[in-house]
C-alpha cells in the first residue's frame, strides 16, 4: 500500500489528524526507565500503544536516538510499531538532504533499515538530492517547506521572483517533484497563514504540521488553515506535549500521554 493511501485510511479509522511524535529525552523519561538499557524502547512503545488508536501517524525524530547510540532501539521500536499497528504510517523525521549517492543511502536506512512510510527531507540540495527517495516508489517523501521554527524566515522568506522561497518550495514540489503522487510539505502549526497559502497552492497534498503543543500553535488556526475540503490532508505532529504530560500531573506516564493525546485529537476535530 502506498503512504498516501495508508496515511487517508488511519485518518478515517482513528478519525484523526494526530501525528504522535516519539522524541525520547532521557532527561524527560520516567524514573523507572533510567536504569534499562531497553529503557528507549519500553518507553517509546508504552506511548504507541496508549496512543495507537487516536493517531494517523507515528513520527521518531532520529536525532533522538543517535545522540544516545540507541539506533538500535529505534529500529526495534519502528519493527514493533509495524508488527503491531501495521495500519499507522511511520514517519521517521530525519530531515536527510546530501547528492544523490548518499541520497539512496539515507534512502536505503529510512525505508529499509526502519521500515518507514515516510521520510522527511530538505529541498536546499535541489531535485538530484530528493530524486533517490522516490525509487521507493511507495513510500512517502516529505519535504520541508515553511518550517515551524521563528528563524526558518531566514531563508524560507527570501523574494524569489516575486514569491517567498517556501512557496517556491511547495510549487516546485506539487507540479513538478511529485511523479510518483507521494510527496508531503513540512508547513508550521506556528505559522497559520502561510499555512493556509500553501495549502492554496497545493491543492489536497498532505501536509506534515509541526508545532502544537509545547511550541504553542493555536490549534483552531491551524485546522481551519490547512484543512483539505474533506476536513484532512494534515499529520499534525505533538511530541513532548504528549510524552511527558505526566510530569505536569504526577499521573501514570502512558494513562497522561493517552488522555492529551485524545484531547488533542478531539480539539483538532472540533474545527475539521
Ligand atoms: O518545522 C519543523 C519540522 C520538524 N519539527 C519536529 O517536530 C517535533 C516537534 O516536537 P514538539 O515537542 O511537539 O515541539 C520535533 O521532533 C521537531 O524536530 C518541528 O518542530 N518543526
Amino acid at each position: 500500500m502506498t503512504f498516501i493511501n495508508k496515511l487517508s485510511a488511519a485518518w478515517t479509522a482513528n478519525d484523526s489528524l494526530l501525528c504522535v511524535g516519539l522524541d525520547p529525552d532521557m532527561a524527560k523519561l520516567p524514573a523507572q526507565f533510567h536504569g534499562d538499557p531497553q529503557g528507549i524502547y519500553h518507553f517509546c512503545r508504552e506511548i504507541i500503544d496508549a496512543t495507537a488508536d487516536l493517531a494517523c501517524a507515528f513520527k521518531p525524530q532520529i536525532a533522538y536516538f543517535a545522540a544516545l547510540s540507541a539506533e538500535g532501539q529505534l529500529q526495534q521500536i519502528c519493527d514493533y510499531a509495524r508488527a503491531h499497528y501495521p495500519h499507522i504510517p511511520l514517519i521517521l523525521d530525519a530531515k536527510r538532504g546530501d547528492i544523490g549517492a548518499t541520497a539512496r543511502q539515507y534512502a536505503r536506512e529510512a525505508y529499509d533499515r526502519y521500515g518507514a512510510d515516510a521520510v522527511t527531507v530538505n529541498p536546499y540540495m535541489g531535485f538530484d538530492s530528493v530524486a533517490p527517495y522516490m525509487e521507493w516508489r511507495e513510500r512517502g517523501v516529505i519535504i520541508l517547506c515553511r518550517t515551524s521554527n521563528a528563524g526558518g524566515s531566514d531563508l524560507q522568506f527570501l523574494d524569489v521572483g516575486g514569491q517567498p522561497l517556501y512557496q517556491h518550495v511547495a510549487r516546485l514540489v506539487s507540479e513538478k517533484w511529485n511523479a510518483n503522487g507521494q510527496c508531503a510539505l513540512v508547513v508550521g502549526a506556528t505559522f497559520p497563514e502561510e499555512l493556509a497559502q500553501v495549502r492554496a497552492i497545493v491543492g489536497d497534498m498532505p501536509l506534515l504540521v509541526p508545532g502544537i503543543g509545547a511550541q504553542g500553535g493555536d490549534i483552531a488556526a491551524t485546522v481551519t488553515s490547512g484543512r483539505t475540503a474533506d476536513g484532512a490532508g494534515m499529520m499534525i505532529n505533538s511530541s513532548r506535549a504528549i510524552l511527558y504530560a505526566a510530569q505536569r500531573t504526577g499521573e501514570d506516564f502512558a494513562a497522561a500521554a493517552r488522555r492529551v493525546a485524545e484531547e488533542t485529537r478531539d480539539a483538532i476535530n472540533q474545527h475539521r
